[in-house]
């Protein structure tokens, strides 16, 4: 009797599990979007195997086209490989995505509460006192900081060369720089802070990216078998307790700049009585955004300067314009305004030709939360949405020659003749990167910096071409190495 139960009850969850797959599986050719074959449990993630995960997406635009529905595991996914539907997206159409689909699988306590995990009434009132933070003012303020420290990788950079025989592993100064640059900066951190926490925030932003990195299986099992990251979660041992660490950390509260901003930001609130009252931040709110800010600033904005500064030493040309435009616009002004650096225009259209040739953010993600139609495709609740900034990036009818760095693509002109949204390396619409003003100004200090003092070339170290890795951001996968010689 027991053996027919046992036998009826699993043919039922067979049959029952048959069925659910089939339907799921088909989703897609039902719903007429194109898109690769998936196979049963694992979709189509076996595609990736061994490959660059962007050069499989494009290829799937080449097969597929503009719009393509693909399985991570058993996660629908529809990636966009067009500007328009890009628009329709992040701003006609925000209330049906307004949520972010997490790219970081493991989080702890108070990472729920950041700007990238949540969503609705929480994350608009959260995001509203976070841009505040970025005010021309406190940019400005920001800015004098950053001054500092930039000049101290300058002069650290003047004293190795001798013993480095010019050739610089530039990826150490980078990553020391940005983390340097983040405390002073946003966090307003003395020299006495700084030492005291400076290797703590560093290895929390390392291992927050290392555990969320492509190259790391335990994420990937985790991202696409969501179900099983409470299991998973036990295994991400060192980005845990570095996580912690770093929360538990006493923070300077007298003195600081976004983080006094955040403690003293109020948020309305409606009470149980219907009445709007203000409230401060929690802790645990302002935490949250702290470390949000120190890993998704730390790799990004590393990721940028070791990139251009790559793209400098490959094409000598673009560099000495660069330092041309640097010393007209400036003349010897040693600490310019955030509004002299905005005039830097040729200096940005380089910086906007590396971040299109080595899109750090690849994708702008977003999940469906209620069905609706656009340009005739539907998107069900649920779906994982991609906007593939990648594959608009290297698409030569939009960028003729993509392989070529050819920062003129981005004067005013040759801008406007092109759809506003073939370029969203902060993203866009009211989700859009609250650092990205921070990032380019940072960025700017450091190239303006750079070049007063070096000439930059490559070295017999230099890998070329650049080996690329998503951690999870576009990242160099290995050191990058440049020759600097001292103009002076
Ligand atoms: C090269 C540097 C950077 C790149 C390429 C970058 C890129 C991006 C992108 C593509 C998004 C998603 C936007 C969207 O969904 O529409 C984003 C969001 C975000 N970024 Fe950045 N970012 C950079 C630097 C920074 C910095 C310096 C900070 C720190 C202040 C930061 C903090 C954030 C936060 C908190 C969000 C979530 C915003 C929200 O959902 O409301 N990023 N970033």
């Amino acid at each position: 009797m027991f053996a027919t139960t046992l036998t009826v009850v699993t043919l039922m969850v067979v049959i029952r599990m048959y069925r659910y797959l089939s339907e799921l599986y088909s989703l897609f050719s039902r719903l007429n979007i194109k898109g690769p074959k998936p196979t049963w449990v694992f979709g189509n993630i076996l595609e990736f195997n061994g490959k660059d995960p962007l050069q499989v997406f494009t290829d799937w635009k080449l097969k597929y086209g503009k719009v393509l529905g693909w399985f991570e595991g058993f996660k629908p996914c529809i990636n966009i490989n067009d500007p328009e539907m890009a628009k329709e997206i992040l701003i006609r159409k925000f209330d049906c995505f307004s949520i972010r689909s997490t790219y970081r699988p493991f989080k702890y306590y108070p990472d729920d509460l950041d700007l990238m995990n949540t969503y609705g009434e929480h994350w608009r009132k959260q995001r509203a006192v976070f841009s505040k933070s970025f005010t021309p003012t406190t940019l400005n303020q920001m800015l004098e900081r950053v001054y500092r420290t930039s000049s101290d990788c300058i002069n650290a950079l003047m004293r190795d060369i001798e013993v480095n025989s010019h050739d610089m592993n530039l990826t150490e100064y980078a990553e020391v720089f940005h983390v340097e640059t983040i405390c002073r900066a946003m966090l307003e951190m003395d020299d006495k802070s700084l030492l005291q926490h400076r290797d703590l925030i560093l290895d929390a932003a390392r291992q927050s990216n290392r555990s969320a990195s492509a190259e790391n299986e335990l994420a990937g099992l985790a991202k696409t078998y969501p179900g099983l990251t409470p299991l998973l979660r036990h295994f991400d041992t060192k980005n845990k307790e570095s996580h912690h660490r770093i929360v538990k950390a006493e923070v300077n509260k007298q003195k600081t700049s976004v983080l006094c901003h955040l403690l003293t930001a109020n948020v309305l609130e409606v009470d149980s009585s219907n009445n709007m009252k203000k409230r401060h931040l929690t802790r645990d709110e302002t935490m949250a955004h702290l470390y949000a800010i120190l890993v998704e600033a730390f790799a990004t904005g590393k990721a940028l300067i070791e990139f251009l500064t790559y793209e400098l030493a490959m094409h000598t040309d673009i560099q000495e314009n660069v330092r041309r435009e640097i010393y007209k616009t400036l003349g010897d002004k040693e600490n310019p305004t955030y509004e002299d650096l905005h005039s830097l225009k040729y200096l940005d259209m380089v910086i906007n030709e590396t971040l299109r040739i080595h899109p750090i953010a690849p994708g702008v993600q977003r999940t469906c939360s209620e069905d609706c139609v656009i340009d005739g495709i539907q998107f069900k609740k649920g779906f994982i949405v991609r906007i593939m900034t990648c594959t608009i990036y290297n698409d030569p009818k939009i960028y003729p020659d993509p392989e070529k760095f050819i920062p003129e693509r981005f004067s005013e002109e040759r801008r406007s003749d092109r759809h506003p949204f073939a370029f969203l390396p902060f993203g866009h619409g009211p989700r859009i990167c609250p650092g990205y003003k921070f990032t380019m100004a940072e960025t700017k200090i450091f190239v303006i910096k750079l070049l007063r003092k070096f000439r930059v070339d490559i070295s017999s170290q230099t890998e070329i071409p650049l080996k690329t890795a998503l951690r999870p951001g576009l990242c160099p996968k290995n050191e990058v190495h440049v020759k600097l010689t001292s103009l002076h």
